[in-house]
């Protein structure tokens, strides 16, 4: 009993409950794939073998095989048309594609395929198809004249998963893309502008002529190629509105390769091995319209599988109108290859599209664009997980999606935070309507935070509203005249008070160092001429400077005295701190010179010669007797030297160690000649007294040696870098005395210009650009300074335009301005006067610098996590090399751009991050910014060498 498979209706189209609506979109309607079978008459070669017709078209829906073999007979088979082997091309076209190809016109996507074995006559009912459609179109596009048609042509080949454009066969393989918007696209394909009709000719002739050329070179190529011609229709309806619609729609032929090979693989489950034979293709578009027909349609498709399947996704249950045509053999031979055929008909008859106008308004071009995006993320999101590089690509994209919601987002708050600042500076303008001169009795805390050491306890914000008062000015001079205008005299003679104190600090610390680094010149008073007589000039600049720094303690503060009489008095004090500052300079450079007796290198054979000649001995055998003198000096208790003395001491043979110098023969012929005294009672060293046992070959006797030249290149650098500290803790008193004085003289002049200040006010617009002209200044001169990172970041993330930041900003501004006058002058100065270092604090701020980048750099994967760090990398442009590196790199590119507010913000946000200031959730004060330039925090006191060799190391 034949069973037989139910008919498909003759019209599939199905709009359950008529057509309907996707929310904004247009309407789409479900059906079926239109499925015909087509029966070919026997081959010539077919009727030369006598072989037999296995098959009869029942009716024009009907196919049964005949009972030819021993085998039962399969059927009957139902579909949408069968057309018998005298059928004509044109009637399989009218019955089988015509309907489906024209929906193109209306813009829906339509593809005819033509499916079957090899020589099935595929090609052959392909070629009329297409031809039949080209000439309808053309046809329908005469007879539609109010709508304009623009129509392009492009074609393909797919073989052994490679597509190649048939238009130009010389681009070579091309790569399949996920597009938004027309989902997966063929990268590069050639897309003609077709004329006319013509010309729609003349172009699939050369497809098919670039499609011979492939055939004649590959051998039995046609049978395992698809073809694909797609015809692309755009036409255009100027509509009374106004409105420009279009329709958009896509024609594809498809005249796939001889199903064949799929079908066993398939049926049989016969695993090829040999890769050429299996055409991953044609079983994936098996795969497909099985896993489709059997209802699987939200379950997962592998159209990614394969080229084709990929390519025609929409033809394939999407968005699109289909009809394919199966063509057979009526031949016995072949009985088995058509059974297939009709099997692959049968599921596909049983896919349901889900076809739509794709029609384009033009004042909807913003909505296209989100469907657009929304498809494309789609896409993304379907495609499968195992490639990695995808996943990656995908994580990336979200990456930079999430980086571009987070900058929006940032320029959103400020600039709801401008608008805020603004409608508040306004608010304001409009109740300080009191009379002028209410507030000027009250000492201004932005003045007294500037100037004092105190912390005022009282927060910015509880200051009257009166005090943050601005007087209009563009400049800088503005500010400064309203700081000084608002300042109680009291408050800055307080303030001269404290700087005293300061000034008699330093002098006090600076006498305890030159102490010491008199007792160690002392000691080294030994050696060649030249090396005496700096050393002689040095002891009489220490003099000197123990004079000068003491001065201070002799000034008697009265308990109250005029504001002039004090700033008189601070003026006079100038000389001093100016002498004390030359004095310093010239003690530095004697160190200097000093210090070049002494080179710090290891004592290389040619080292050592150049150093006989130039007779530098101060630490040879002759300096013996001043040994205890350097191994105990206060200079020298931390240094290496020490502890490898008392290793020796250690390991002397017992008995020899009751005193250092006193037992063992090395030092015998030293004791029988005792050092001379100076008349101060010091110890000399003459050469002449020098003895023999510099050439000695103990080996204790070069270590010492070696030990006393080490600790006293140590002691020679700490003294330098103490010096250079003072000298610098100088130049800030000096800074801050000029800063007061200013304040001062301003104050006195206030009344004179006190009229003139009050004509104009200071909007908010207007010190909101002050502002942001101030914080581009400061930010550069962080940036010409090499001003630590940190600091840049909290001064910047606490300051942000705020009308209490004025005073802040203007002396982070002075200060920065002075920092980089100071460092000029000393880049500029010569070499031959400032020593080796000629630009030292400059190589120091930058070696300071580089060692704080170093120390965040370690902090990048604690405080940031390995997604934030991967999207920092991104968008840093941080090449993927070595974990270490990339952090490194990414935190030396942190502040480095001064121009771009962008990088600079940015900057700041990540290094915050990494210092934590955001995470301990504290409010940073802004009165850490030291506006008081010298906080008693700050002040380093005379702490020993311990100190100093502790600067030396960091
Ligand atoms: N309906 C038909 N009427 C007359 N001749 C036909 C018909 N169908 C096919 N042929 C002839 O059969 C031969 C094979 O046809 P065709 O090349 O179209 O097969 P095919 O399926 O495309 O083969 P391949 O897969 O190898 O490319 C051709 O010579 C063609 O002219």
């Amino acid at each position: 009993m034949m069973v037989g498979t139910p008919a498909t209706p003759a019209s599939k189209i199905r709009t359950p409950g008529g057509p309907r609506c996707t929310p904004g979109g247009p309407k789409v309607r479900e059906e079926k794939i239109l499925v015909t079978v087509r029966v070919r008459p026997l081959s010539p070669k077919e009727q030369a073998s006598y072989d037999l017709i296995a098959w009869d078209c029942t009716d024009e829906h009907t196919i049964v095989s005949r009972n030819l073999s021993h085998e039962r007979p399969t059927g009957p088979y139902t579909f949408d048309k069968v057309f018998d082997p005298i059928c004509s091309t044109q009637k399989v076209y009218e019955d089988g594609a015509r309907d489906v190809a024209l929906s193109a016109l209306n813009g829906i996507n339509a593809t005819i395929f033509a499916y079957g074995q090899t020589s099935s006559g595929k090609t052959f009912t392909m070629r009329g198809i297409t031809e039949n459609a080209a000439k309808d179109i053309y046809e329908h596009i005469k007879q539609t004249p109010k709508r304009y048609f623009v129509l392009k042509l492009s074609a393909l080949e797919i073989y052994n998963e490679t597509v190649v454009d048939l238009l130009n066969r010389e681009s070579g393989s091309l790569r399949l893309l996920d597009d938004p918007e027309k989902g997966t696209i063929v990268e590069k394909l050639t897309e003609e502008v077709v004329k006319d009709s013509q010309h729609l000719r003349h172009l699939i002739g050369v497809c098919e002529a670039h499609r011979k050329v492939g055939e004649t070179a590959l051998n039995d190529k046609s049978s395992r190629s698809h073809q694909i011609v797609r015809l692309t229709i755009e036409s255009s309806l100027q509509e009374n509105s106004g409105c420009l619609r279009s329709f958009l729609a896509s024609l594809n032929f498809v005249d796939l390769a001889g199903s064949e090979r799929a079908s066993q693989t398939n049926a049989d489950g016969i695993k090829l091995k040999e890769g050429s034979h299996i055409n991953r293709s044609l079983l994936t578009l098996t795969t497909v319209i099985r896993k489709l027909s059997g209802g699987k349609r939200n379950g997962h498709i592998p159209y990614r599988d394969s080229k084709l399947t990929r390519i025609l996704q929409p033809s394939l249950g999407g968005n699109a109108r289909t009809a394919i045509i199966c063509t057979m053999s009526p031949a016995l031979s072949h009985v088995e290859q058509s059974r297939n055929t009709l099997s692959f008909a049968t599921s596909a008859k049983e896919v349901t599209n889900s076809a739509q106008v794709n029609m384009v308004v033009a004042d909807k071009q913003l909505v296209k664009h989100l469907q657009k995006e929304v498809a494309r993320l789609e896409a993304e999101l379907q495609s499968p997980g195992p490639s990695s590089s995808s996943s990656l690509c995908l994580q990336t994209l979200l990456m930079e999606k999430d980086l571009k919601i987070q900058q929006m987002e940032r320029e959103m708050n400020e600039l709801k935070r401008q608008r805020d600042l603004a409608q508040s500076q306004l608010e304001l303008e409009r109740t300080n309507k009191e009379p002028k001169g209410l507030n000027q009795d009250r000492p201004s805390r932005q003045v007294a935070k500037c100037l004092s050491f105190l912390v005022e306890n009282e927060s910015v914000s509880n200051r009257p509203v009166l005090e943050t008062r601005a007087r209009k000015a563009l400049g800088r001079q503005a500010i400064v005249r309203q700081s000084a205008t608002s300042t109680d005299p009291s408050m800055l003679v307080h303030e001269i008070r404290k700087l005293e104190m300061l000034q008699r600090q330093l002098g006090e610390e600076a006498n305890r160092a030159l102490e010491v680094l008199q007792k160690e010149v002392a000691s080294h008073r030994m050696g060649s001429q030249d090396a005496a007589e700096t050393i002689a000039k040095l002891l009489s600049e220490i003099k000197d400077m123990r004079a000068v720094s003491s001065i201070p303690e002799e000034i008697k503060i009265r308990g109250k005295a005029s504001l002039k009489e004090e700033i008189t008095r601070l003026n006079s004090q100038g000389i001093n701190i100016a002498y004390l500052e030359e004095k310093l300079e010239n003690v530095q450079k004697s160190i200097d010179k000093l210090a070049m007796y002494f080179p710090t290198s290891e004592v290389t054979p040619d080292s050592k010669t150049q150093l006989r000649k130039k007779k530098i001995l101060p630490f040879n055998l002759s300096n013996t007797a001043n040994m205890p003198n350097i191994i105990w000096s206060p200079c020298s208790p931390l240094s290496s030297s020490r502890k490898i003395m008392e290793y020796e001491i250690e390991n002397r043979a017992p008995g020899n160690n009751s005193h250092l110098l006193s037992g063992g023969d090395t030092f015998r012929g030293h004791k029988a000649t005792p050092p001379k005294s100076d008349k101060d009672g010091n110890c000399i060293s003459s050469r002449e007294g020098t003895p023999a046992p510099r050439q000695s070959n103990s080996v204790n006797v070069k270590k010492i040696q070696k030990m006393f030249k080490t600790a006293a290149e140590e002691n020679i650098q700490s003294i330098k870098a103490y010096v250079t500290e003072l000298k610098e803790r100088v130049a800030k008193l000096q800074y801050q005395k000029q800063l007061l004085v200013c304040q001062v003289l301003e104050l006195e002049s206030n009344d004179i210009a006190s009229d003139e200040t009050d004509i104009v006010d200071q909007s908010p617009m207007s010190w909101h650009l002050m502002f942001e002209d101030q914080r581009k200044q400061i930010v550069m001169l962080w940036h010409l300074c090499h001003v630590s990172i940190v600091h840049r970041t909290q001064f910047y993330l606490l300051f942000r335009g705020d009308p209490a930041d004025q005073i802040y900003m203007e002396v982070e501004l002075r200060r920065l301005t002075w920092l980089e006058q100071h460092l000029a002058e000393l880049g500029n100065a010569s070499p031959a006067l400032l020593g080796d270092d000629p630009a030292g604090s400059v190589s120091s701020s930058i070696r300071a610098l580089k060692q704080e980048r170093e120390y965040l750099a370690k902090r990048v994967s604690s405080k940031l996590t390995a997604e934030e760090r991967e999207m920092l990398y991104i968008k840093w442009d941080i090449p993927p090399e070595g974990k270490l590196r990339r952090r490194l790199q990414l935190v030396n590119k942190l502040w480095i751009d001064p121009l771009n507010m962008q990088h600079v913000e940015e900057s700041a946000e990540i290094v915050a991050k990494l210092v934590g200031f955001c995470e301990s959730g504290e409010h940073v004060s802004k009165e850490m910014f030291e506006l008081n330039f010298v906080s008693p925090s700050d002040k380093k006191t005379w702490m020993g060498w311990n100190l100093i060799s502790n600067l030396l190391h960091l």
